[in-house]
């Protein structure tokens, strides 16, 4: 069985329910009705009433079965309620003022919706860039117990090709601590999409061939990596050739297990990460689904603003499957 077609059967009328911050974006509410008419999730969109069904009106959909939440509109004592649990979840970080103006944010609003069980996870990021949209789960939601850094994985894939490309969304520069963990929760996220992970911790270097910082941080992140998970199939530091094809490894790096046959593949900043996954969708032509966030303590999406219909979609398949697991 295809892998959304699994998410989607794993999810089928259970109820999940996902809140969807940018109620008002056609996108959404294309993958919002698609979700609900085939009892996938029960979508919960926010915003202004009127300008969400005006939309849906102009592009044919019918919002009967859907849950609208207008910020704006919640009931005073609920909104008390909420401010209370955010200033108490930041432990004297913020204060009942501050609370109140974030949770104007629909990002902020949505997520305090998941973190008071309101709802089971959260999709945007459609209109939202990633900061604005993954802060507030960054600040409330939290880490899972032993995980201290969130991070972005994308799943690459084209025809039976699929692939792991981390970080590409979330941590601007790593340290080697940072970037060992990235490997080790990527080759956890792998085995969700049934890929059996050999990670290639990537450099412009392979194997010593260049000699700088940016290497032989890329050199103590696999040692620690290591490690943390000896059982693991990972090698570093590899060019993304050395990594990726066969006879470029046998040449570069033909002492390595890994080398040729990687299907996990860790940047060594966000700049080489989020560069990467664009050029291997837009020049490559794979499907790029994410970023999945890995390591939150509940399940929060993002989205690229340039998704369609059906990335919200899919994304959402991959939200309601995680707030199951
Ligand atoms: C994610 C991002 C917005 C966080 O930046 P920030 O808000 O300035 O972060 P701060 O350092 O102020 O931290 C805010 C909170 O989030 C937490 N945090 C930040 N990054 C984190 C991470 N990777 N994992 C876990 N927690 C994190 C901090 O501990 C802090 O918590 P606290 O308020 O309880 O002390 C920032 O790293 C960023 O912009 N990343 C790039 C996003 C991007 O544009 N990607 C490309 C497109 S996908
Ligand atoms: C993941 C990503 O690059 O997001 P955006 O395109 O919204 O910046």
């Amino acid at each position: 069985m295809e892998l959304f077609e699994q998410l989607a059967s794993k999810i089928k009328g259970k109820g999940v329910r996902l809140v969807f911050p940018e109620g008002a974006d056609i996108r959404i509410q294309q993958a919002a009705t698609r979700l609900a008419a085939e009892a996938l999730v029960e979508p919960v969109l926010l915003g202004d009433e009127a300008t969400i069904k005006e939309t849906a009106q102009l592009e044919g959909l019918d919002l009967q079965e859907i849950k609208i939440i207008d910020p704006e509109k919640y009931p005073e004592t609920a909104m008390n309620e909420m401010i209370d649990a955010l200033v108490t979840r930041r432990k004297g970080k913020t204060d009942a003022v501050t609370a109140a103006k974030w949770l104007t944010d629909v990002n902020y609003f949505g997520t305090m919706l998941v973190y008071m069980g309101l709802a089971d996870g959260m999709v945007s990021g459609a209109t939202h860039p990633t900061g604005d949209t993954v802060r507030p789960a960054l600040q409330i939601v939290k880490t899972k117990p032993g995980v201290s850094r969130i991070s972005g994985a994308f799943v690459m894939q084209k025809g039976d090709q699929r692939y792991i490309f981390a970080d590409c969304a979330i941590n601007v520069d790593v340290d080697a601590q940072t970037m060992a963990e990235i490997a080790i929760q990527s080759a956890q996220t792998a085995r969700v999409f049934d890929i059996d992970p050999r990670v290639a911790m990537l450099s412009f270097s392979t194997k010593g061939s260049a000699k700088a910082p940016q290497v032989d941080k890329v050199v103590e992140a696999t040692k620690l990596a290591k490690q943390a998970e000896p059982t693991l199939a990972i090698d570093g530091e590899l060019q993304f050739d050395a990594a990726f094809v066969g006879q470029v490894a046998a040449a570069k790096a033909p002492q390595s297990t890994v080398a040729g046959k990687a299907n996990v593949f860790i940047f060594p900043d966000l700049q080489a990460g989020n560069i990467g996954y664009k050029i291997a969708q837009r020049f490559g032509g794979f499907e790029a689904i994410g970023p999945v966030l890995q390591g939150l303590a509940k399940p929060i999406s993002d989205l690229s603003r340039g998704c369609n219909a059906e990335d919200v979609y899919k994304v959402a398949l991959i939200t309601a499957a995680q707030a199951l697991a």
